[in-house]
């Protein structure tokens, strides 16, 4: 299924527009998981089970993985998310950026090795960098525009001919790189003015926007932003407030009411 049906159906049957981020910390873990060989797998797929009703996407953070040596651990889990929670869409968050022979070979890590519905990807080294990705016209290709960080700023914020540059990208994949409906963008909730001016220029494309929760971003302020017509176009992620609510063997419980919380005062602003 297209990546933009299937976020759309969670959307719309899930009545979320929560992303539940897995960002495995072994060092955060509790006690009983710790040690084990498949700890990553058993916490991760646990939080999976306990917040899949209220989510419109997963996204895994490879990092949190590829340092742990758990590369097989993060295939092993996707395959879990299709198997028992089937039209959840997974994106995958590895923010790549190379030349073209190279990310040919990340496409298919992300897409055929891991089997990601969508993936986060760096645009700044330009179009060639990003077309083996909108080679899979059924998986989303979501660019990094106005991102979380307080150093986002340094380069996104340049001014470039009138725009400022995380305008330009958001123009230019709007416009131009996004032929095949499968492009999103990468809007931090810690900057909503931004948010603002990227749903301004890009209708309604859907936003992946991390930045409430652990980083303080304002939800209000998101949905006000970001929200489309229809009361969805965001992906709206939370990780470490989610993963971590709970820190003993019930953390599962902990993480599904913390998620509940969350997905509810996104909806009280929608
Ligand atoms: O601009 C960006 C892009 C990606 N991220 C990622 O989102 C999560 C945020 O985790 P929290 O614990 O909810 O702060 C993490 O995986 C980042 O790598 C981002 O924060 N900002």
């Amino acid at each position: 299924m297209h990546f933009m049906t299937a976020l759309g159906a969670a959307w719309q049957q899930r009545n979320s527009l929560l992303c539940v981020g897995l960002d495995p910390d072994p060092a955060k873990f509790p006690a009983h998981l710790q040690g084990r060989p498949d700890a990553i797998l058993a916490f991760c797929s646990a939080i999976v089970d306990a917040t899949a009703d209220l989510v419109c996407c997963f996204k895994p953070q490879i990092a949190y993985f590829a340092a742990h040596r758990a590369e097989d651990q993060l295939e092993a889990l996707i395959e879990h998310i299709h198997a028992r929670h089937p039209g959840t869409p997974v994106v995958l968050d590895a923010k790549r950026g190379d030349i073209g022979s190279t990310a040919e070979q990340y496409a298919v890590e992300a897409f055929e090795r891991y089997k990601a519905d969508a993936i986060t990807v760096n645009p700044y080294m330009g179009r060639d960098s990003v077309d083996p990705y909108l080679a899979y016209p059924d998986k989303g290709v979501i660019l990094l525009c106005r991102t979380s960080n307080p150093g986002g700023s340094d380069l996104q914020f340049l001014d470039v001919g009138g725009l400022k540059l995380y305008e330009h990208v958001a123009r230019l994949v709007a416009q131009d790189w996004n032929a095949s409906g499968n492009c999103g963008l990468v809007v931090g909730a810690t900057f909503p003015a931004e948010i603002a001016r990227v749903r301004e220029l890009t209708g309604d494309m859907p936003l992946l926007v991390p930045g409430i929760g652990a980083q303080g971003g304002d939800v209000a302020a998101t949905l006000a932003a970001g929200r489309t017509a229809a009361g969805t176009g965001l992906m709206i992620n939370s990780s470490r407030a989610i993963l971590y609510a709970g820190k003993g063997e019930d953390f599962a419980d902990a993480a599904r009411q913390a998620a509940i919380d969350t997905r509810d005062a996104i909806n009280a602003h929608r």
